[in-house]
């Protein structure tokens, strides 16, 4: 470890702490490390250098006030081979990762949010008519949810299922790029950059990477390609795409990027969203009583007769606190995504050198004992008692309730996009049903359920699917249900044009 680094576990000669370096659930690790290293420290990957932040004081200090030196990301060759670095969220901090970024901004700032809520609200109504209908696959209704409400916004096309359809195809793809993204899953490339060498014939997860690729730009350019159709054949509904297309000169965006931004938005909104709602509903099922309190909330200010609408959530400050502490306690990307240092920078009594790779440890951050009472227990009252959750008197520096969604410029740009499906989805299922544990059909046994059961745990924290049953409150709600749903028919509309071709 170079003179003037933050402190950390001892090295070893060559590999310095890659050999005690955890791939499966870094997160953890990472955290009990801090409780020894303190809130920054730093670990060393062969010559690379990792720094770990674990507290909301630091990560302000260092990444949100440092923007202009802390928002690269560092290489990731899997990557390379399959994007060629246009991944949004990978893309080195330059012309391109700034070009996407702005138009992005264009789509889903909290304006152009506001514009989008109509379907948001039509596709929730298509999620309960569906919950009603086969509640044994509310996985996949989650997961269809999100991926049309990005669909629609991004490329104008509602996806009406799940099942042997495009949504099925991209979500099992996502499964197939992140096992290529996964750490383990090839060599260290990035770390003994020798290894790119290594001849095709003798290295599998190459061939893997081309297939993904060859797969990727098949959905990215295929919507790219209907969208310009649709312009050619004037048949425009007004999404993302056409508007950026239409504008390219403008947004300084050729094809290839225009490919990748819609991808990548598509990429990175889909999965996100829907595992923060199978997180919610799997501590619905562990903390029945946060459920019950969570419905006479509601119950009391909406009532029976309507069903919750986007605006209602102002009025529920206990929902609200359940769905911050679910960020907390499950936060989506534990250690967000890598940042990565573009130059060498004084922090404190530290040097952080160029091309450090910088961890912003959510994880940590949201179970620091220093700010938050009894971190390891999920209680949502912590955010009744303090709007930002952690124990009075402590100093707020830095503090957020959104660290879920990572720091400073690479800060999700989709957060507004997603709060306003979460806010929408958690005030509709806890209205329309009650969430329990399911029973063994030939035992009557009650079928456990834990949030330790995760898995694709490096990158994301994925609920393992699991069994519930889910059952309308009343029959009356249920009617309601169904009646909404086929007043959205006149919203979905406006998206069906290509639900056909990209089954
Ligand atoms: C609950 C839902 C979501 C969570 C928890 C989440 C979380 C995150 C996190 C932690 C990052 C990395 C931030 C950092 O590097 O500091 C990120 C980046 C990103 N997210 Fe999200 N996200 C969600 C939904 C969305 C949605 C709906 C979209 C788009 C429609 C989106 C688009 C992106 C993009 C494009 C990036 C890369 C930004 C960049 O590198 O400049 N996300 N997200």
């Amino acid at each position: 470890r170079e003179h003037g680094l933050p402190p950390g576990p001892p090295t070893v000669p060559l590999l310095g702490n890659i050999h005690v370096f955890e791939t499966r659930r870094p997160y953890l690790k990472l955290t009990e490390w801090a409780k020894t290293w303190g809130d920054i420290y730093s670990l060393k990957f062969g010559s690379a250098t990792g720094v770990v932040i674990s507290s909301p004081k630091l990560a302000r200090e260092y990444v949100d006030l440092h923007g202009a030196t802390t928002s690269d990301r560092p290489p990731v060759y899997v990557d390379e081979l399959i994007s060629g670095g246009l991944e949004l969220p990978l893309t080195h901090y330059g012309d391109e990762w700034r070009l996407m970024r702005r138009a992005a901004h264009d789509m889903i700032s909290r304006e152009a949010c506001n514009r989008h809520l109509p379907i948001q609200q039509a596709e929730a109504s298509q999620l309960m008519f569906d919950l009603v209908g086969s509640p044994e696959k509310f996985y996949t209704h989650l997961y269809r949810y999100t991926a049309s409400v990005i669909t629609s916004v991004i490329y104008g096309i509602h996806c009406n299922e799940y099942d042997n359809t495009f949504v099925e195809k991209f979500d099992k793809f996502t499964q197939r790029l992140e096992a290529a993204l996964m750490p383990g899953n090839s060599p260290p490339v990035d770390m003994f950059p020798i290894l790119k060498y290594i001849p095709e014939f003798l290295a599998p997860w190459k061939v893997r990477c081309k297939e993904v690729r060859r797969d990727q730009r098949e959905i990215f350019f295929g919507l790219l390609d209907l969208v310009i159709e649709r312009i050619e054949n004037g048949k425009t509904n007004e999404c993302f795409m056409e508007y950026v297309v239409e504008r390219k000169e403008h947004y300084e965006l050729d094809r290839e990027l225009l490919g990748y931004l819609g991808g990548s938005l598509l990429q990175a909104g889909i999965d996100t969203t829907a595992f923060f709602l199978q997180n919610f509903i799997l501590c619905m099922l562990i903390y029945p009583h946060v459920m019950k309190r969570a419905q006479e909330e509601i119950d009391k200010v909406i009532g029976h007769d309507r069903s919750p609408e986007f605006a209602d959530f102002e009025d529920l400050p206990y929902l609200k606190a359940v769905v911050n502490e679910v960020h907390r306690f499950c936060p989506t990307a534990p250690l967000a995504i890598p940042h990565a240092s573009t130059t060498e920078q004084r922090m404190g009594d530290y040097m952080i050198p160029k091309d450090a790779i910088i961890f912003v440890n959510s994880w940590g951050m949201y179970r620091h004992e220093d700010y938050y009472e009894n971190p390891d227990v999920f209680d949502p009252d912590r955010y009744v008692k303090h709007e930002l959750g952690i124990k009075a008197g402590i100093d707020p520096t830095g503090v957020r309730n959104d660290f879920a969604f990572g720091m400073g410029r690479r800060r999700c740009p989709g957060s507004i996009l997603a709060n306003n499906s979460i806010a929408i989805n958690t005030m509709n299922l806890l209205w329309a049903f009650d969430f329990k544990k399911a029973k063994d059909p030939v035992t009557g046994q009650v079928i456990e359920v834990s949030l330790e059961n995760t898995k694709r745990e490096a990158i994301l924290l994925v609920p393992t699917p699991y069994k519930c049953d889910i059952i309308p409150r009343s029959e009356s709600k249920a009617n309601l249900i169904r009646a909404q749903f086929a007043a959205a028919r006149e919203t979905f509309e406006l998206f069906e044009h290509h639900i056909i071709e990209i089954k």
